[in-house]
Parts: structure tokens; sequence; C-alpha cells
């Protein structure tokens, strides 16, 4: 579906005719990041005062979240009905449901079927038809994301948006002004609805006491590792752009907020398209899989209730990773460490899956398996097992991270129309592969610390049921090659 662009001149009348209002500050084209908040004048604030000017407020009626998606609905019987339908899932998903009716409005020049206009029908059309979010480059671009942890994310979270739109599809089918509308018509397509995600992804935000919403106009404020603005919900529950005490912002200087500093560069990259090395933490989340041979592994899957993960922090000096895994504890331990799964049959005749622990009932505390093995015997060698496929996980992820091709890639000379990568593609993926390469490095070499026997004075080696336990493989090991080696002789006896 191509939607219409309005040019950003208009959205000086939009705002006025909604109400928002800005004070010293314009939206305006910047450099580098599409559009921005550009201020009018020079402004400046105190390092100690609670009186900071305000730049935007925005009445709390254009705020997009879940309570306005209901309001809407209570307008719109068709709404009402797509929205049972398909909708009260999630925040998210309401807003998706609300944006694509919208866009699919602001897409017909002739009087709509179904659906009434509001306000952010016509935002809608100020907003980047462009955005660099992984799940919106093409094949070439998704290449260069290769041995990163986004190369099984963006590609899991393709599919987990068209089996969304399929069953939006599914489920609206059965109503006769969506069916024509959205279906028959074939008005929005799966390309429109990972626009739509990706839009949502970009540009929301979390409001103290709205929650998870859209802000008109607050979302044209790009981000900056030493940002000058804040936003917040006033006693008016507007919300408000203000800027911060202690900062100086000249005249044609842009305004920025922080995207939060605390996300990885491959969260910063997949929420937003591109990587600010000064804000992002040095953090990497994994995949993790159970032993394909382990007979216990669906059951262990089901009751942790959550896709395993490993999520990895490097200090910031750069020497140390820590390293959490619930999971990887979980599938370390088996029947004969004292785990053990029954299947209960409930009153209402219902089944359920109870997990046991040296015959303690962990149903409920299947994350926690790290503390549950403390008291074990043999707790030392099940940790070792734990730092062992751990290190192993890491070890395969740089392999691929190292050997994976990459294309040598030319970026898109501006104007022409080839399928090369884009240069800020290029540019963002080589940086999370360099960020990604240094955790994985240093992570490995922290666990190899503590499983090498080189070192007797590693804690892991040193516990004497490792020892013990090594000690026994040893032996066991020694008794089968003499055994082989008997047999060897006894093969040279018959030839
Ligand atoms: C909330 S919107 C901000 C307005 C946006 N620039 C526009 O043109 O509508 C977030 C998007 O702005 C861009 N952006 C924001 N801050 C950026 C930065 N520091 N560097 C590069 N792009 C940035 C990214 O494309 C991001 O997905």
């Amino acid at each position: 579906m191509s939607r219409p662009d309005l040019p950003i001149e208009a959205l000086p009348a939009w705002t006025l005719l909604n109400d928002i209002t800005f004070h010293d500050v314009k939206v305006a084209e910047t450099e580098e990041s599409g559009y921005g908040l550009v201020s009018e004048r020079n402004l400046s604030t105190q390092e100690e005062t609670f009186d900071v000017p305000t730049l935007i407020t925005v009445p709390h009626s254009l705020v997009l979240n879940v309570e306005c998606v209901e309001e809407y609905a209570k307008e719109d019987r068709n709404f009402r009905q797509l929205l049972d339908a398909a909708g009260h899932q999630s925040t998210r998903g309401d807003i998706l449901l609300f944006l694509l009716v919208q866009t699919a409005l602001a897409s017909r020049s002739s009087q709509p079927a179904a659906g009434v206009s509001n306000p952010w029908t016509e935002y809608l059309k100020f907003l980047p038809a462009i955005i660099p979010v992984p799940t919106l480059w093409t094949e070439d671009e998704l290449h260069l994301l290769r041995g990163t942890s986004l190369e099984a994310a963006v590609g899991a979270k393709l599919s987990a948006l068209e089996a969304e739109f399929d069953a939006v599809r599914e489920s609206s089918s059965g109503i006769p002004c969506w069916n024509e509308m959205l279906w028959v018509e074939n008005t929005v397509s799966l390309g429109d609805w990972i626009l739509l995600d990706a839009l949502y992804r970009s540009r929301c935000l979390e409001l103290p006491r709205s929650g998870e919403s859209m802000v008109p106009c607050i979302d044209m404020v790009n981000h900056s590792a030493s940002p000058t603005a804040y936003y917040d919900e006033n006693s008016k529950d507007e919300v408000v752009l203000s800027m911060r005490p202690g900062t100086n912002i000249f005249k044609g200087q842009e305004v920025t907020i922080s995207y939060g500093d605390t996300k990885s560069p491959a969260e910063m990259l997949f929420s937003y398209g591109f990587i600010d090395p000064g804000s992002t933490a040095q953090s990497l989340v994994l995949p993790l899989e159970p032993f394909p041979d382990d007979p216990l592994a669906k059951a262990k899957l089901v009751a942790f209730g959550e896709p395993p993960k490993i999520h990895m922090s490097r200090s910031k000096d750069g020497t140390t990773v820590d390293w959490k895994s619930p999971f990887a504890y979980l599938m370390c331990v088996n029947e004969e460490d004292g785990l053990e799964f029954r299947v209960l049959q409930e009153t209402d005749g219902s089944r359920q899956l109870r997990v046991f622990w040296q015959d303690q009932d962990v149903t409920t505390r299947t994350t926690d398996f790290g503390p549950l093995i403390q008291s074990h015997q043999l707790s030392a060698i099940l940790r070792l097992r734990v730092a062992t496929v751990i290190q192993q996980r890491l070890q395969d992820q740089l392999d691929r991270l190292t050997f994976s091709h990459i294309p040598d890639v030319q970026p898109l000379a501006a104007g022409y129309g080839n399928s090369s990568p884009r240069e800020a593609c290029i540019e963002a993926s080589l940086l999370l592969r360099e960020v990604e390469r240094g955790i994985l490095e240093t992570g490995i070499q922290s666990l190899e610390k503590q499983v090498s026997a080189v070192d007797p004075s590693l804690e892991l080696m040193a516990d004497e049921n490792v020892v013990a336990y090594l000690g026994s493989m040893e032996t066991a090991e020694s008794d089968l090659a003499n055994q082989e080696a008997s047999n060897e002789e006894d093969e040279d006896d018959f030839s």
C-alpha cells in the first residue's frame, strides 16, 4: 500500500489544529537522523532548578495507548468488531491494529467503507516510510548480520510478524467491511504490517502513567548519549518535553533525549536502526538449546516456560564478562542427579507437569536451578558442566561470527537503484560484529579460567569432588584404553 506523505512544513498547521504547543523549537530535517527537533533560539537552564522550560506539550487525548484504542473503538463500531476479533492480546497488538486501520484510511482517496478518521490518520502521513531497522533490511543487508546475535533474532521476528499478520487476516475475514477493505481490495499487505511494527518499535515510549504509548511530535526527537531534554507527564496528564537542568541549547542546535543507556548494541539496532557507541551497554544475549540427545529436553523446555538464553555483560574496563543463564543449570542436571518430572492428574481431569529436585517439588522454581544445585554433593561438577556448556556455546558463536562469509560490499550510492547494502547498514553491522566479538572473546577467556585444569588454584578445579570425579573418569578412560590395547593384541594374534 502506498501511504501518502505530507511535507514537514505542514506539521505546524496540524499541531495548531490539535492543541499541541511548541515553545522555541521546531521539527526540521537533520543531517544524519531524518527529522529531529531543533531549537529556534539560545536556551539555557541552571543546574539546580525545578523550573525547567517546557519545549512541547501534547494533550492527553492524543496519546496513543491501549485506553486510546478502546476509546476509538467506542466511536467506531466496525473497529470494535475488528479489535474484538483480532486484538486484546497486547498493547502493541492493539496499537498496531489501530495503526493498520488508520493507514488503510489514509491511503484511500474515496470515502472509506469502514473506519473513522481521527488526528492519527493525518499524523501518520508525516512519519518516515523508510525506517532503518533490520526487519526492513534487504536480503543483501541481512547477510551482514551473519554470526551476530541478530541473525537468529531478525529471522524469528520476521516469522512471528508473518504469523501475526496471518492471524489478523484469518480472524477478521468473517467481518464483511474489514474483509472487503483490508483483504478483498488488498488495501494492506504483510509489508505494511512489518512497517507498522517498525514504526511502533522505533517510536513508542514508556510513560509513567499512560504506559506503553506513541505520542505525536515527541516521537520526532532523536537520541543522544548527552541528551538535552526528557519527557514526562504533568498533573493534567499532558505529555511534556522539558529541558534538562544544567544544559545549554544554541539556536539551530538539535534537542535530544536518551532512548536508554542500558540497551545492548543489538537491541539498539533492532529497535531503532542505529548503534550509538557512546550509550550502549556492552552486553549480548544468545539463544541456548537443550542437548539434542537429552530425553528430558522437551519436558525441561515446557517446565522452564520461556525461551532459554544466555545473557552476557562485559565490565566497563572490558576485562571480564558476567554471564547469566538459568536454563543452563536445568539443562545440565539429569535423573541421576535428582531431577524428576511427574505428570499429575488434577481433580478436574486436567494434567499438570510437576518438576522435582531431590524429591522436593520445584515446579515454580525452574529458573532457580543455579541456587538449587548449591546444596548438591556434586555441586562443583554440576557447575563445571554448566560452565563448559556456556563456553562451548560462546565458542560456536565466535566461530560463526569469524568464519561467516560477509560479501565484499559496496555501499549503495545515493540515487542509484541497485541492491547493494546501504552505507548505514554496513557501518552498523561492522560495529555490532566488533562489539559482539569482543564480548565473546572475553567471555570465553573468563570461562576458560574457570574450567581450566591447568591452574589448580581455580575454584572449580580445586574442588575435591571435581578432582575425584575427573580422577575416576581418567581411571575409566585408562581402563578402556588398556582393554582396547588388549583387544588389539588379540586381533594381532588372530592375524
Ligand atoms: C523516535 S524517531 C525520531 C524521529 C525520526 N528521526 C524521524 O525522522 O521521524 C526514532 C528514529 O530516529 C532515528 N534516530 C534517532 N536518533 C538517532 C541517532 N542518534 N542516530 C541515528 N538515527 C537516529 C532512527 O531512525 C530512529 O529509528
